[in-house]
């Protein structure tokens, strides 16, 4: 059997149910790449690229040039040497890859712990990634939700605690400060007794308000009168300020994660080399190649949060595969179903149909 596979690509663009705010504005629709590799026995591996260019992958086009200028039928020699700047590009193929016929020999290499994906699961649709997501999840993983920006964050934990979250992040560093203190004290009031709470500045915060909501944070908890966790601040500073952030990480009691700073394997190296010791967020859908990625994770353990860049079905199993294999000290992932797209089922059909 020779090394090739047949290469197939659709673009495609989703309405998110609700606009993802952050300090960067409102995010409404998703674009993406949906591939398929065929191997020679017929196997077939589905792929996702989500980039998200003002987090620091490639942008979309960036990625659809490199899609368009393949030839249809590709090597495994293409899939693992995607360049460094195309990280989206790198999950997608790769994960396509070991989803289609790596999948008994990354298996075999990495057992999946926990997970329950069956050997011989063969991903014909999305649908059986899907029933695959559901199986993984049940098994092995928390889940954190999205709450909204701003006070609808209020309003929206309760129907997300019923559907059993039990952490929580909420979107920092978009209104005022003043506003959004005042809101988090009435969220820490109310949310429930053992929920955990998580705060993401996107780097949107002065060094001034950075230290703030982290003294406001400690105060909490050296009052002692919170039943709930307050995990960490997620991205204060802009990814620039890295020194600022390393010794804010070392001021306080509460802990920093780093997000943007760590969007991409070579960034997320970097700040290992200069001393990053605190939790690294991890978005396997832009980070770049995944055996890159594991290899990383085993040498160093570091103190992982896997989180979602709002792919569909595909890349999200994929993702999912891997935080159930790298997640240590049983933090949940980020990949609360608060901001599914619409018309979940018949999208892909469409998709495709025409092949
Ligand atoms: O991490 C999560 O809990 C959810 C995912 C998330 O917040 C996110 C999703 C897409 C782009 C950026 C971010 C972010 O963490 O800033
Ligand atoms: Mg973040």
């Amino acid at each position: 059997m020779t090394n090739d596979y047949k290469f197939e690509f659709r673009a495609y663009q989703r309405r998110f149910v609700r606009s993802v705010t952050t300090n960067h504005g409102n995010w409404d629709i998703r674009e993406g790449i949906i591939l398929r590799l065929t191997d020679e026995s017929g196997k077939i591996g589905w792929g996702e690229i989500a980039p998200i260019s003002w987090f620091g992958s490639e942008t979309i086009e960036q990625a659809l040039d490199f899609c368009r200028q393949l030839p249809g039928e590709i090597t495994k020699e293409i899939i693992f040497s995607i360049p460094d700047e195309l990280p989206a590009c790198q999950f997608g193929f790769e994960s396509g890859w070991e989803m289609g016929s790596g999948w008994d020999e990354t298996n075999s290499q990495f057992a999946i712990r926990n997970s329950q994906l069956n050997k011989g699961d063969n991903f014909i649709t999305p649908n059986s990634c899907t029933d695959a997501i559901n199986r993984v999840s049940t098994n092995s993983l928390f889940y954190s939700a999205l709450l909204p920006a701003g006070e609808a964050a209020l309003n929206q934990w309760e129907t997300l605690w019923q559907q059993g979250y039990h952490t929580f992040k909420w979107k920092i560093g978009v209104y005022a400060i003043a506003d959004e203190l005042e809101i988090f004290e009435s969220l820490i009031d109310t949310l429930p007794d053992f929920s955990k709470l998580r705060l993401d500045a996107n780097g949107g915060l002065s060094y001034e308000e950075a230290n703030l909501w982290l003294r406001t944070c400690d105060n909490f908890k050296a009052n002692g009168e919170l039943p709930l966790e307050i995990e960490f601040i997620e991205q204060p500073l802009p990814v620039e300020q890295f020194q600022q952030m390393l010794e804010l990480s070392t001021s306080y009691q509460t802990a920093i994660a780093l997000d943007e700073s760590v969007a991409t394997l070579g960034q997320l190296a970097a700040c290992y080399q200069q001393g990053w010791r605190g939790i690294f967020v991890i978005k396997p859908g832009i980070v770049g190649s995944p055996s890159r990625l594991r290899k990383f994770c085993h040498q160093h353990q570091i103190d992982t949060v896997f989180s979602s860049v709002f792919e569909t079905a595909i890349g999200r199993l994929a993702a999912l595969r891997l935080a159930a294999e790298l997640s240590r000290n049983n933090r949940a992932v980020g990949f609360g179903i608060d901001h599914f797209f619409e018309q979940e089922e018949t999208w892909f059909q469409s998709l495709w149909n025409d092949l």
